[in-house]
């Protein structure tokens, strides 16, 4: 069976099928349903047509159907798709089903209910829920949920719990939302007459849903078996064997190297000749210095890394950062990889003509060869002994504590690997969201990573800072970086870039001219996104616009982009500065969100940051937290937290997916943020890796909105354009099995480089919810710009 095919392993409990209309909610009700009833659950998409043409046979080996959440209308036959099968299945072929809001109101539809637009949608709002404490809602007491809707059942009257309206007699409702004065009672749970079928408006799988939605399944569960043993159904499991061919809630490290064999081993052949070895044995030299001199801008000047190549993540001193990590470029020695989504091209090489371009299916591809070159550099794999090096006097040279060939630093978290960026655009194409057509005209590459075996790490917290290579013949560099190290804390003679250039900076900077996005196109967008909410296409709309800069040439120079680089880290330090010149693409950046990390034991997290107020003058701590705190922000937070959790739980399993902190306020140069951290740990048992955890999560719901997918489609027909880098991510993959990668926010990346003028852009933008304002959001998106325009201006 293939590796995408598999099932969950628990066999205990029902068979259940989920019916899944492209949400991103998904898995975390497969996580309630394997909590409470030891479920398997199978998933099929709504648009599944080859089982939807024998779907009653299909559903025979299932004891179950879960509908899940999702956009659209249950009206609308594309937004439902397989789910109108259900409800006219004959007699003999129903089996019980429990439908979550796209499919509870699907369900209502279909025996007599009307479907209204909510004058007020909610989405990502938690409220009491009424129940009885009868049928599913047996043994519960207060019970609070999180709604993401913004349509809702229209049973004609407003009946008492147990009561069927004489407009729709079928349906018997089970809870009620009271608490909405301005929309009034909305319908939160009812079940069929007769059928059994059941269901709720309200998200159970909230993490904001009160911890009683499991007793909620249970009892579910409880009323199913009866029914079914009432009616003598029994799930025929022979059946299934044959016809399941779905994947289900874990989806496992997937191959897709097939027929890729020979060009793995043309970029393993093209990695020996630029490392000049095919054996994974790191060389490295630990100096302990607790010194302000040994900042990464201080050691790329110093070692004249900042005129050409490089990958540079600097945590700039920043209370959240702790590490930064130079990823030297050996300008032809080195070797790049790029892929762009448009045309799905593969290029690797080193840069001195041996280039090679591969056209790949999709990008589903590069991830495999993106793993195999890292495994074939994992130093943990080589069990060598600690060497000494041939000069080993050199170890008596002051602060350099350690030197060593074989057992690599645990505590340093890049030992070399993959440095660089997977751009918006690529994680549109890793969810199947077709490019808008001005991307063809894009020339930077939407995958672009150097693998990187050269590098120097500085632990800002210990003082530590580990210069490394892979290759056999970088001893004489290692030592001759160490002197540099030792020179910059004695401060002795090194080279530093001049004040003559931040001087030649702001002279061509006060030529550029500067193209916001006007207020009212923005506002206008901001607008336009709310239809689509109001209509229950989405339920948030991460809108972003860019800024361009033109910058003319002077003496036929282009800008000196590292001098932009420092003059960003001073405006506005960040964790997750950047600076990066590979390939084609230059980019300056100062972003403050984590999107994933994950250590060598496969504990990963994520930290999504939603919900943002300016500082200001009048902007006081406490202030910005009441802000924070109203229910528009927590909303917009909690919409992200749930959709994370999801998506971490597509490979690590909901059992592994913990929240560990939930909206919490933390302060940045220029804005207070809300940031949620989500952590989970990859199953021993499993071989997926960190890198798993990444694909599955592009591109950063932070910067999407959700339902991902559906949310992308209506960006992209109001964006019209490349996000590009912007809102993708940024980081690197270590060869030991760790990663970390930044969301790419208040950053500038260089757009094109003409013969007289060069132009960068800046993008921003923000979530809107139904409860934002045009002029609220247009003001955020300004906020955010004006972070890295503070470079520029
Ligand atoms: C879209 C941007 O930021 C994103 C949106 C945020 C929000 O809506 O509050 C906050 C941080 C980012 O996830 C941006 O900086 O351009
Ligand atoms: N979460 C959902 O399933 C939403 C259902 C529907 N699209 C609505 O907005 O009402």
């Amino acid at each position: 069976m293939p590796a995408l095919l598999q099932t969950t392993p628990v066999v205990l409990g029902p068979e259940i099928l989920f019916v899944d209309a492209f949400d991103s909610f998904t898995n975390n009700i497969i996580g309630l349903l394997e909590q409470c009833l030891h479920a398997h659950v199978t998933i099929v998409r709504i648009d599944d047509h080859e089982i939807g043409a024998q779907f009653p046979q299909y559903l025979r080996s299932f004891d179950a159907v879960i509908i899940g959440p999702g956009p659209g209308h249950p009206g609308n036959r594309q937004d439902v798709g397989l789910i109108n099968k259900l409800w006219t299945l004959q007699e003999s072929d129903i089996l019980p089903i429990f439908g979550i809001c796209l499919g509870f109101q699907s369900m209502c539809l279909a025996h007599g209910a009307s479907m209204l637009r909510l004058p007020h949608p909610r989405h990502g709002i938690v409220s009491k829920i009424s129940h009885g404490s009868t049928d599913i809602f047996a043994n519960i007491g207060t019970f609070y949920a999180t709604q993401y809707h913004s349509l809702h059942v229209d049973l004609g009257d407003v009946m008492p719990i147990g009561m069927p309206s004489t407009k729709c007699p079928s349906l018997i409702p089970l809870a009620w939302d009271l608490t909405d004065v301005s929309n009034g009672p909305i319908l939160m749970g009812a079940k069929h007459v007769s059928k059994p079928f059941w269901g709720v408006q309200f998200h159970p799988e909230s993490i904001c849903t009160s911890k009683e939605a499991v007793q909620m399944i249970s009892n579910w569960w409880t009323h199913a078996k009866a029914w079914s043993k009432m009616h003598q159904r029994l799930a025929v499991p022979e059946n299934k064997d044959g016809a399941c061919r779905l994947a289900s809630s874990r989806r496992a490290s997937s191959g897709g190297m097939h027929g890729l064999e020979n060009h793995v081993a043309g970029l393993l052949h093209a990695m020996h000749g630029s490392i000049g070895t095919s054996k994974p044995l790191l060389r490295w030299a630990k100096h302990q210095h607790q010194s302000p001199s040994i900042t990464p801008v201080a050691l790329c000047e110093a070692l004249g890394l900042h005129r050409d190549e490089v990958v540079v993540l600097d945590s700039q001193g920043h209370s959240f950062g702790r590490y930064s990590i130079i990823g030297i470029v050996i300008p032809g020695q080195t070797l790049k990889v790029t892929y762009k989504s448009w045309d799905r091209t593969l290029r690797y090489g080193t840069g001195s003509g041996d280039q090679a371009t591969v056209q790949l299916d999709s990008i589903d591809q590069v991830w495999p060869i993106l793993q195999t070159a890292l495994d074939a550099y994992n130093p943990n794999q080589a069990r060598s002994r600690p060497q000494t090096p041939e000069s080993s006097d050199s170890t008596q040279e002051r602060g350099m504590d350690t030197l060593v060939e074989g057992h690599p630093p645990q505590e340093c978290p890049f030992w070399g690997g993959f440095m660089g960026y997977i751009s918006y655009e690529a994680g549109l194409e890793t969810i199947r969201v077709d490019l808008h057509e001005s991307c063809a005209k894009t020339q930077i590459p939407d995958v672009n990573f150097a693998f990187v075996h050269r590098s120097i790490v500085i632990d800002h917290h210990t003082g530590s800072t580990y210069v490394q290579s892979l290759s056999p013949n970088d001893w004489g560099w290692i030592l001759e970086a160490g002197r540099t190290i030792d020179a910059l804390v004695y401060h002795t003679e090194v080279q530093h870039s001049s004040s003559l250039d931040q001087h030649e900076l702001e002279r061509r900077l006060k030529l550029a001219t500067i193209k916001k996005p006007t207020e009212w196109a923005y506002r206008r967008k901001v607008l336009q996104c709310q239809d689509s909410l109001a209509v229950g296409d989405s339920y948030e709309l991460c809108l972003t616009d860019e800024t361009i800069l033109s910058i003319p040439k002077l003496d036929s120079k282009p800008l000196d982009a590292w001098s932009l680089y420092k003059k960003l880290r001073r405006r506005n330090p960040a964790p997750f500065g950047a600076f990066l010149r590979l390939s084609s693409a230059v980019i300056v950046g100062s972003s403050p969100e984590r999107f994933l990390r994950w250590d060598r034991a496969g504990h990963c997290q994520l930290r999504p940051i939603k919900g943002t107020v300016k500082k200001g003058p009048y902007m006081t701590r406490e202030k910005a937290h009441a802000i924070l705190n109203t229910s528009k922000e927590r909303a917009e937070n909690l919409m992200i937290v749930d959709l994370i959790r999801h998506d971490l739980s597509s490979v690590v399993g909901a059992e592994n997916c913990k929240v560990s902190k939930l909206m919490t306020v933390e302060e940045y140069e220029t804005v207070y943020q809300l940031v949620s951290v989500i952590e989970g740990q990859l199953p021993h048992d499993s071989e997926a890796t960190g890198l798993d955890v990444l694909k599955a999560s592009l591109p950063p719901g932070s910067m999407t909105g959700a339902p991902k997918k559906r949310s992308c489609e209506i960006l992209r027909d109001l964006e019209k354009r490349p996000r590009g880098i912007y809102a993708g991510v940024l980081g690197y993959l270590d060869i030991g099995g760790a990663g970390d990668f930044s969301v790419v926010i208040r950053t500038t990346e260089r757009l094109s480089a003409g013969r007289d003028i060069e132009t960068w852009r800046i993008s921003a933008g923000g979530a809107v919810t139904i409860q934002s304002t045009d002029q609220g959001e247009f003001l955020e998106m300004e906020t955010k710009a004006e972070s890295a325009l503070s470079a520029f201006i």
